[in-house]
């Protein structure tokens, strides 16, 4: 029987010339979900999927598990991890020209991807990447497909390394910021686009971003890191309505809200530490209001909190989770 779990990260860590910059992430995405990555920069989101997909260099020390379908693909023979780079997971980054080749024209390039991932060959190959182009939303493909990536607008590209990342037909689709180098507009047509995608195609999304409105559009559920580790872990229901860790607490109070009375921002105090220089017990007290002596000389572990949430927080913020799904129940009756 097929599990329903398609990637497990067990205890990923990875070092740069020694220094710890992940420190055991466990993380199960299940077929077809949407998960978002939320965090400030340098907490540990990009290099999450980078190191489970081996694309990290050579002076990176990875360790612990990452399974694809029960499958060990971290320290296995190469073949194994390039079997699921591309084909069964796909990433796709801020910067379009780090997938597009400047001097290979598109219609080769989404191609070439169709014969390394799926062995199409001619026509099939070419009437594949035309409906690929056309699913992603570049008008009139026939007509672009020999023409290169600097002939395309911004978004255009983004739309292009989408194509080229369902060519394999992925599972997963990790998305690493697709949207912040674009402007407003152009971003939310790229958030549709992904919607969309997945709905058509039933692959997983991994979705990365600093952007929490992006995220509760995209996602079910989202992490929350800090310093290389996820703090808090749960449905975007649950997280939104009622953020439980402080960091979490903070990242909200940080954003602009448009859904009520225009609140003061209040932007978290100081900033993500140096993964060299992480402060005992847990990496947040510093910047943490709510942080006691406990909080300095011990780290909490991410445990399972009752309404089915992680958190590793000793003092956390917010209701309990009584509260809360009575709180869920009345809206749930509200809009029904
Ligand atoms: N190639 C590298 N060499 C050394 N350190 C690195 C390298 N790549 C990432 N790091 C460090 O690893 C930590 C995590 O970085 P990562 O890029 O995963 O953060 P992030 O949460 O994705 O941030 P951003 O939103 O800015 O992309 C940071 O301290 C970063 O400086």
């Amino acid at each position: 029987m097929i599990s329903d779990n398609l990637v497990e990260l067990h205890g990923l860590t990875v070092a740069f010339d020694g220094v710890k910059v992940l420190h055991g992430i466990d993380l199960t995405v299940r077929r077809g979900e949407a998960i978002g990555l939320v965090g400030e920069s340098g907490c540990g989101k990009s290099v999450t999927w980078l190191a489970a997909l081996g694309l990290l260099p050579g002076k990176a020390t990875v360790a612990g598990s990452v399974r694809v379908d029960g499958q060990e693909i971290l320290g296995g023979p190469r073949t194994v991890l390039e079997s699921v780079r591309g084909k069964r997971i796909a990433m796709i980054f801020q910067d379009p020209s780090s997938s597009l080749n400047p001097v290979i024209c598109i219609g080769r390039q989404i191609t070439e991807a169709l014969v390394i991932h799926r062995a199409l060959t001619g026509k099939a190959a070419k009437a594949e990447a035309l409906r690929l182009m056309d699913m992603v939303g570049i008008p009139d493909a026939r007509r672009r497909f020999d023409l290169f990536p600097h002939e395309f607008s911004g978004g255009q590209c983004q739309r292009l390394m989408i194509a080229m990342a369902l060519a394999g037909e992925p599972d997963l689709l990790v998305a690493d910021e697709p949207t912040t180098a674009l402007d407003a507009t152009i971003q939310a047509q790229i958030l549709d686009l992904l919607i969309e995608l997945r709905k058509e195609t039933g692959m997983a999304t991994i979705f990365i971003s600093h952007d929490l409105g992006a995220v509760s559009q995209v996602c079910e559920r989202a992490c929350v890191m800090y310093a290389g580790r996820i703090v808090e872990q749960g449905t975007i229901a649950a997280l939104f309505d009622n953020p439980r860790h402080p960091y979490t607490r903070g990242l909200f109070d940080a954003i602009p809200r448009l859904d009520g009375p225009r609140e003061r921002l209040i932007p978290i105090p100081g900033t993500v530490p140096h993964p060299r220089d992480l402060p005992e017990g847990c990496a947040f007290s510093p910047r943490c209001s709510h942080a006691a002596a406990d909080c300095r000389s011990g780290r909490p572990n991410l445990s399972a909190m009752d309404d089915g949430r992680l958190l590793s927080c000793f003092h956390p913020v917010g209701h309990p989770a009584g509260l809360m799904q009575a709180a869920e129940s009345r809206i749930q009756e509200a809009v029904s």
